[in-house]
């Protein structure tokens, strides 16, 4: 199998050619493995296996190395683009941000399609699933799993009217993880819930057999309630019946996955009813897997503040347990998720998971108070509410009275529930009881199958009547490869091919050279005024379409923050982008060592009339990772000192180098001092023992070392820069004698 390399693209024609042979690599649901690991020099608790190809977060890169230690909870990213072609990318770049859990939102409403989809239409906030889709993203997750070094689960849908169907083909393709809940067919795509559970038992049973983990569609009351921490109760009780119905069809607990979502958000109290309840469903369900949904529904177009709300649902997560942990991208709040807002949310999540390692080692939930009170309140409205629906005659007849998304908090009833009809909604009246001499020669089918009339032995494997069906031998799947001529991953990679693995780029947020920037602006005006304003900015600055996607009040006349997002039909050929070469650093071990072999002294300051101290103090200071941190001893002569008080002060120390920076640059003074350190050095008779290094935020390094200095540092220049330079030119120095 052709292996992926970091530093070349993802091929989609390659994933694309002899789809029709492809077969998955294994079948069913992958944990993360959980131990105890010392990583950076650091114990974690609640940690799994790290990866072979990962980023850490901005600090880790930045601070430690980049240490990214995993957490132990399994991390999903939901991509839902519409061209599948381009959500492969997202995906290899959500897992090398630590997602192992690719979850594939179908474009609206397949719920109501009876019957497969095939080929590769486009979707909008999702993709139809169709099995072609669904293998070329198999395929391609088998090599983004082997570059990052860790299995990665797929998950998609199996529900609809179409829902059996869709377990077949996941169960045929490998698909690792999907969602079915026959009570969401039922409540918010308004299927016959006789046909939506008769549909479930067939689909779990599937599922079951292909060790697919099931995620249920709880979420979904938080999302649709009027209020959600109102319907607490009654999702302990929507848990409860798909995660009993899954258990008798024969579905393996620790493949039940109860989607739960802390309910509530600030400016409310929420850790406050989240808390509780989150301790509540664990208390009741706790031989069952727990995916950690964040909250979709208080969610805005401020992509901080939905940051803060999911950083607080892990805290949830950590007080008391999440195996998967979901993430929201951040601006799903104001448009279909885009690549950058994807790889946010892993970040949160593993930034927020790990810096929280080891939680429940220190802190516990109180035994007393207001607490267990809250979540011993929670238990009783819910079985009270159990209670109520047998009372009525059980599930059927509650629906039809409207006991579910009421906006009280049960037993409180407002009366505006989701009511629906027994006998109403999308495939109402078919649903067939099975003839006497009904047979269906397949493997993991529910309910009668009257096997036995063929042959007794087959009876436990129907399918051996007919030499083993797809699921045995996935040589009988008929696999379909396009059916629309136009809406087809062809016709789209043709449009952008001058994009595709060329040196010709745009900007993009979801789909290849979408050509999407986004803007933000602050204007000294009104919220309403600004909105207008910030257009018309837009405009100038020749974004096409521009459109407000979030506008906050800094203050009501003094100022508002706006974004934008709008696109420009601009692109660059990288390779006629003169990019000069990456300065090498040393590490920190390497200047650690060598300074403490052969100690350096160096003496600085801002030479000339200059009084700009801060950036010579950023690459001197410890605090700043300035060269004090490997032990280079400082010597600050302070500002506008004179270029010969610089150099004597040199000679007097015994000093290995002079620093001197100049930020004033008019009339070239930056580049006439270095002039006059460098002859004055020399005059002194000391040029070849000590070396001058010049910085500032003008400096040109050619320009300076035409000066005569050894170099020059420009904008951007850190400690590490200036201490390998020094360490390096010292050693040359010191051969050449
Ligand atoms: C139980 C269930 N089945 C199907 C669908 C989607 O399928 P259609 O839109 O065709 O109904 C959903 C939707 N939400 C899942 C994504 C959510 N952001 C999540 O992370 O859970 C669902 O909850």
């Amino acid at each position: 199998m052709q292996k992926l390399n970091p530093n070349e693209k993802l091929d989609i024609k390659n994933i694309l050619s002899d789809l029709e042979n492809y077969r998955p690599k294994r079948r069913g649901w992958t944990w993360r493995n959980h131990e105890e690991i010392e990583m950076g020099g650091h114990k974690y608790s609640d940690c799994s296996t790290p990866l072979k190809n990962s980023i850490g977060i901005p600090a880790a890169v930045q601070y430690f190395e980049n240490l990214d230690p995993q957490p132990k909870e399994t991390i999903t990213t939901e991509i839902a683009s519409g061209r599948f072609e381009d959500d492969i990318r997202r995906m290899r770049m959500a897992a090398w941000h630590g997602a192992d859990h690719i979850m594939v939102i179908r474009t609206a409403g397949q719920s109501h399609y009876d019957g497969l989809i095939e080929g590769t239409p486009q979707g909008i906030g999702g993709i139809p699933v169709t099995r072609k889709q669904v293998r070329a993203q198999r395929k391609a997750l088998d090599l983004i799993e082997e570059e990052v070094g860790r299995p990665i689960n797929y998950h998609s849908y199996v529900s609809g009217v179409a829902g059996p169907d869709i377990a077949v083909m996941f169960a045929e393709e490998g698909v690792n993880g999907a969602h079915q809940d026959p009570q969401y067919n039922v409540l918010y795509r308004n299927i016959n819930m006789v046909r939506s559970f008769v549909d479930a038992a067939e689909s779990k049973k599937i599922m079951a057999w292909a060790d697919i983990a099931q995620i249920d569609g709880a979420h979904n009351a938080n999302a649709t309630a009027r209020d959600a921490w109102k319907v607490m109760p009654e999702l302990m009780v929507q848990h409860a019946i798909n995660s009993i119905f899954s258990y008798k069809v024969g579905m393996k607990k620790e493949n039940i996955c109860l989607s739960t979502v802390p309910p509530s958000a600030s400016p409310v109290p929420c850790i406050k009813y989240d808390l509780p309840y989150a301790v509540a469903l664990r208390d009741l369900f706790d031989e069952y897997k727990m995916r950690a949904q964040q909250n979709t529904k208080y969610i805005t177009s401020s992509s901080r503040e939905a940051t803060v709300t999911h950083v607080m649902n892990m805290m949830i997560s950590k007080l008391t347990r999440a195996d998967i942990q979901s993430t929201i991208t951040p601006d799903e709040g104001r448009n279909v998720p885009w690549h950058v807002y994807n790889i946010e949310a892993c970040d949160t999540a593993k930034q927020t998971l790990v810096g929280l390692d080891g939680l429940l080692e220190m802190v516990e939930i109180k035994k007393d108070g207001y607490l267990p009170e809250k979540v011993r309140e929670l238990k009783e409205r819910a079985i009270l509410y159990m209670e109520e629906i047998l009372e009525v005659g059980g599930y059927f007849n509650a629906v039809e009275q409207g006991f579910f998304v009421d906006s009280g908090m049960y037993p409180e009833k407002n009366g505006d529930g989701i009511v629906r009809k027994i006998n109403g909604g999308i495939g109402a009246g078919n649903v067939f009881e099975r003839d006497e001499d009904y047979m269906a020669p397949v493997t993991a089918h529910f309910g009668y199958n009257n096997v036995a009339q063929y042959d007794e032995n087959a009876v436990d494997n129907p399918s051996i009547l007919i030499d083993g069906c797809t699921l045995e031998k996935p040589e009988k799947i008929i696999f379909i490869d396009e059916l629309d001529e136009f809406d087809n991953v062809n016709t789209r990679l043709k449009e952008t091919e001058m994009y595709r693995n060329s040196d010709v780029i745009k900007p993009e947020v979801e789909w290849l050279a979408d050509g999407t920037v986004q803007i933000e602006v602050t204007l000294p005006t009104s919220k309403r005024v600004a909105e207008f304003a910030a257009v018309e900015f837009a405009k100038k600055m020749n974004l096409n379409d521009p459109e407000v996607i979030h506008v906050e009040v800094l203050h009501p006349s003094e100022g508002t923050r706006v974004q934008l997002k709008g696109k420009v039909d601009i692109s660059i050929d990288i390779s006629t982008l003169e990019i000069p070469e990456e300065p090498e650093v040393m590490s920190n071990e390497e200047l650690w060592e060598e300074i403490e072999k052969r100690p350096m002294k160096v003496v600085t300051a801002t030479v000339g009339e200059d009084e700009h101290s801060v950036g010579l103090r950023e690459i001197i200071d410890i605090k700043h990772g300035g060269i004090e941190k490997w032990g280079i001893e400082v010597e600050y002569l302070g500002t506008s000192c004179p270029v010969e008080k610089l150099v004597d002060a040199a000679i007097e120390l015994n000093a290995d180098a002079i620093l001197a920076s100049t930020i004033i640059s008019h009339d070239d003074t930056h580049y006439k001092n270095m002039k006059k350190l460098h002859e004055y050095a020399v005059e002194k008779g000391v040029r070849d023992k000590i070396m001058i290094v010049c910085g500032g935020t003008q400096v040109t390094p050619e320009i300076a070392v035409k000066q005569g200095v050894d170099a020059g540092f420009g904008r951007g220049t850190k400690g590490i820069n200036v201490a390998t330079f020094l360490v390096k030119r010292r050693r040359e120095m010191l051969e050449n004698r």
